[in-house]
């Protein structure tokens, strides 16, 4: 019996067979690169006769080597990619008792009741309450950074509904177990049953009993004395901000004492509010984790933690199963560190106009880290091994209150007092005070992406981490819908990931003693991602403002530079392609994904650098801009017809308008130059109509358009006066 029990396989990776074709491919563009580059060299030394044609050379050079670094990072992706498949019911025959399956903890993080909605929380929130996990095994924790009792009535309002809604779900074997997608714009009145309609009441006037309670800002009074843990609301006294308040953790539910209307036990559900104080840095989503990783230490410890962000929504109930084959095999468990489910989206349009999807990032380059040492954290919908949190697999590091240590048996219930003021002390605001948290313990501080400089670091302390996409995604999340949230939002990530290029833990210098070059290049893809605006700028304006004075810069068609140009240009694009339409892709998303990839060079990763400078002259300082997750009617409506939203006068469009308008002023000009004879002039004219069809959407937005999210006109008239003024500019240069 046991020998054909060790035999069950509870997971299998596959190497992709495009790795063949991609590593000899790499060799071919490889030396495509290097003739480019030879040339150019040759080209700066010979021809450096004139300012302009020295200043053109040396830009090319410059871009072309960027581009040519950018790309050997993205090869390290593709050298190994593999794909990985569970099989959850062998799971069942390896651990038949229930004792054996281990403990899981999910954190939650929530920071803004005004940007994150409390009922959306709530949803999330019920949605891994139903998993198909034994509720004795199963917390959740709810870190609340906005300090809003309005967040915590929520949660009180969800474990009510939670005692109909669970039982509803197991017995009907319901998929969806967010309540809000269950009963969304899909659900069908005609054909339910009277208890499901029944259920669909109750769950609608929680939702509005939330909505009122966030509209007021406060919980009302019927609540705080009618429920009985209305005494936590006592908490919220006039004397505290939100950046300045004690500690409030609440037992919601409490898996030995509260049963669902069907008799059987509630997961346990706690609220945690980490204490804040004006003068000490609290670390924005890190500090909160790790917080969290304290207080679940002395409540529950379990060995399995589960991150979620508050819009991150569970879509499969059997998900705790199949990343517990990757877990419960022994001859990968003890360097694994997490398990990372990609994050898919629920509400983008058809074309997905902001590329949100982030196929690249999220699908086909964690398969190519799988071949490695496996994909780096998202920050969401990851499993980690509690033991990752201090120090690598072979030198462990002791926390100095031994209950925190992941080896530590919880003997008392979680709501014992001593329990709950160890839980308080280690959610105050100066615990981590000259301690080894967020250097060497838990999640890593110093970045603004703590999610990708933690799983870094990781690796580098020798864990591994495997990347597995299910075909019914494991969780759903949401994303912005207005082209000014998605920039925000990635500038934010521009900034955190310069906080790790540029530091003595740098994947270039660090990484590549640590994880071997190929994963330091992985890294490094990331890491340097805002170089990319000077390549990007660079073919967006010289060509375009040199063709207006006529001067051609671009070998002719009939050279054979300019094969080499069309290979370099093709072969990186149709490569690119091949491997989205591979990942269940359409061309029309892999078509704005590349024209999303210009746009952030001209914007987020623009504004993302000067950001990264200005913090760190001191001239502004950090801060973690919460992406709002509240989506007025309207936009959503222009949104779903494929609309781009522009709408606020931000800095961040001045630049894309610029390179739009000088871009269609120069392919007028162009391809009235070549039918005259000036041949020379096509690779800038071809160049120019890719700018061009690339920035259709903004000349929409600038001139046809009426509606709210139109350009704004002051945008527009500062770009275009930009793009004026680099053509005056350059004419004194021409003439230099
Ligand atoms: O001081 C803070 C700031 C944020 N958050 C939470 O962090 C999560 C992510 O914030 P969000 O504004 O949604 O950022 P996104 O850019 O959408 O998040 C992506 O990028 C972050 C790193 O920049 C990662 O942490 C996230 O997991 C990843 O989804 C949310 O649940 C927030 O409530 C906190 O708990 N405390
Ligand atoms: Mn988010």
């Amino acid at each position: 019996m046991k020998g054909t029990k060790s035999k069950l396989i509870l997971h299998s990776s596959t190497p992709l067979r495009r790795r063949l074709f991609n590593r000899l491919f790499a060799l071919i563009y490889a030396a495509a690169i290097s003739v480019l580059l030879y040339h150019h060299a040759g080209t700066l030394i010979r021809r450096g006769t004139t300012f302009l044609s020295f200043f053109t050379s040396l830009s090319f050079l410059i871009s072309d080597l960027i581009l040519a670094f950018m790309w050997i990072n993205s090869q390290a992706f593709r050298m190994n990619p593999v794909a990985t498949k569970t099989f959850p019911e062998n799971l069942l025959e390896v651990l038949n008792r229930p004792e054996d399956f281990p403990a899981l903890d999910v954190f939650i993080c929530t920071a803004d009741p005004h940007k994150e909605p409390p009922a959306m929380v709530a949803a999330t929130v019920l949605s891994v309450m139903a998993y198909d996990y034994s509720a004795e095994k199963l917390s959740v924790y709810v870190s609340d950074d906005g300090w809003s009792e309005v967040t915590l009535f929520a949660l009180m309002e969800a474990v009510e509904f939670g005692k109909v809604w669970l039982p509803f779900c197991k017995t009907n074997r319901v998929m969806e177990r967010c309540p809000e997608s269950y009963f969304g714009s899909d659900f069908d009145t005609r054909n339910c049953s009277s208890e499901t309609e029944k259920i669909k009441e109750l769950y609608e006037n929680m939702k509005t009993r939330i909505e009122n309670a966030v509209e007021r800002g406060q919980v009302a009074d019927e609540y705080r004395s009618s429920m009985q843990k209305g005494k936590a609301f006592g908490k919220w006294t006039k004397d505290f901000t939100i950046q300045g308040h004690p500690a409030v953790i609440q037992v919601i539910s409490q898996n030995s004492e509260d049963k669902d209307v069907a008799g059987c036990s509630l997961p346990n559900l706690i609220y945690v509010s980490r204490q804040k104080s004006r003068t000490i840095p609290h670390h924005f989503k890190a500090g909160a984790l790790n917080v969290l990783l304290r207080v679940s230490a002395v409540m529950t410890n379990s060995p399995i933690i589960l991150t979620l962000d508050c819009d991150m929504i569970s879509n499969d109930p059997s998900t705790p199963h199949k990343m517990l084959c990757f877990f419960m095999d022994n001859s990968i468990k003890p360097n694994l560190g997490y398990v990372q489910f990609p994050i898919c989206f629920t509400v983008l349009n058809k074309a997905d106009i902001y590329g949100s999807e982030l196929k690249r990032v999220f699908h086909i380059n964690p398969m190519g880290l799988n071949g490695l040492l496996g994909p780096d954290y998202f920050g969401t919908g990851t499993f980690f091994n509690r033991r990752v949190f201090y120090g690598g697999p072979l030198s462990m590091i002791k926390p100095v209150v031994p209950e925190l240590s992941p080896n530590y048996v919880v003997k008392k219930p979680i709501n014992d007092q001593a329990i709950l003021d160890l839980a308080h002390h280690v959610a105050s605001c100066d615990y981590e005070n000259q301690s080894k948290w967020g250097s060497k313990i838990g999640l890593r501080y110093g970045s603004l992406v703590e999610d990708y400089y933690t799983g870094y670091r990781l690796h580098c302390e020798g864990w591994r981490s495997i990347f597995y996409s299910p075909k019914r995604p494991a969780f759903l999340a949401e994303t912005p819908i207005s082209l000014h949230d998605v920039i925000t939002q990635m500038k934010r990530c521009s900034v955190g990931v310069l906080e790790v290029a540029l530091s003595k833990y740098s994947p270039l210098i660090f990484g590549m003693r640590f994880i071997g070059p190929l994963m330091a290049h992985c890294y490094c893809y990331y890491a340097f991602a805002p170089i990319w605006p000077f390549p990007i700028m660079v073919y967006a304006f010289l060509p375009q403002i040199t063709m207006l004075h006529n001067i051609s810069i671009f070998p002719q068609v009939s050279d054979p530079r300019f094969f080499l140009y069309t290979f370099l240009f093709l072969g990186a694009y149709l490569q690119d392609y091949l491997e989205f339409i591979l990942s269940q892709g359409t061309t029309l998303r892999w078509w704005n994904d590349q024209r999303m990839w210009l746009i952030k060079g001209l914007s987020s990763d623009l504004f993302g650098t000067l950001e990264y400078i200005s913090n760190h002259l001191g001239i502004s300082s950090r801060g973690f801009d919460v992406t709002n997750k509240t989506n007025d009617g309207e936009l959503r409506k222009r949104y779903d017809e494929g609309m781009f939203e522009f709408g606020v006068a931000s800095p961040m469009f001045v630049p894309l308008s610029t390179a739009a308008i000088m871009n269609l002023a120069a392919f007028l000009w162009g391809i009235f130059q070549v039918p005259k004879g000036k041949y020379d002039l096509f690779g800038q004219v071809v160049i120019a109509g890719f700018g061009v069809v690339n920035s259709w959407p903004i000349y929409e937005a600038m001139v046809l358009r009426s509606d709210k999210g139109k350009m704004p006109t002051k945008i527009t008239l500062i770009s275009g006066f930009l793009a004026w003024i680099l053509f005056v500019l350059s004419s004194f240069v021409v003439k230099m």
